[in-house]
């Protein structure tokens, strides 16, 4: 039991690193709460709900192994070299895929919900 509580802290120090290091994981972490609260805010339905953390979900994943191999390629490869390169442009892409996957769904969720709001309230 001992060994799974003290697993669980090297992954919270896991969070941590790529919180305190990583401009984009900190973004995502405040898109994550936006997310949440617009989910509260309107409504949405279970189905819904599955949707967003399901994004949220790949987003901070995403975002966590491209933070993982940054690292170590930094550490494999300080000096410049063309792999090394390509190895961080693809983990970036792999980032930006699902970036873009969970705005696309953001916006087939939450759009519809808010021209309805605002559109009655006008
Ligand atoms: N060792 C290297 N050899 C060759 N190209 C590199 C190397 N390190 C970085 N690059 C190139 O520079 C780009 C930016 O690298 P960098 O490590 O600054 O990534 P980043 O996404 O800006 O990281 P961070 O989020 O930590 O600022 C990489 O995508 C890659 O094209």
């Amino acid at each position: 039991m001992k060994k799974v509580i003290r697993s669980f802290g090297y992954a919270f120090k896991g969070i941590g690193y790529a919180f305190k290091t990583q401009l984009n994981f900190r973004i995502h972490s405040v898109a994550t709460l936006i997310a949440a609260a617009m989910g509260f805010w309107l409504r949405i339905s279970t189905a819904e709900w599955l949707w967003i953390i399901l994004c949220i979900a790949i987003v901070l994943l995403t975002e966590l192994l491209n933070t993982a191999i940054e690292t170590l390629t930094d550490l494999v490869s300080p000096q410049y070299n063309e792999k090394a390169g390509h190895v961080k442009d693809v983990s970036a892409a792999a980032v930006v895929v699902s970036a873009v996957f969970a705005l696309i769904v953001g916006m087939m969720i939450f759009l519809p919900k808010l021209c309805l709001l605002f559109c009655h309230a006008a």
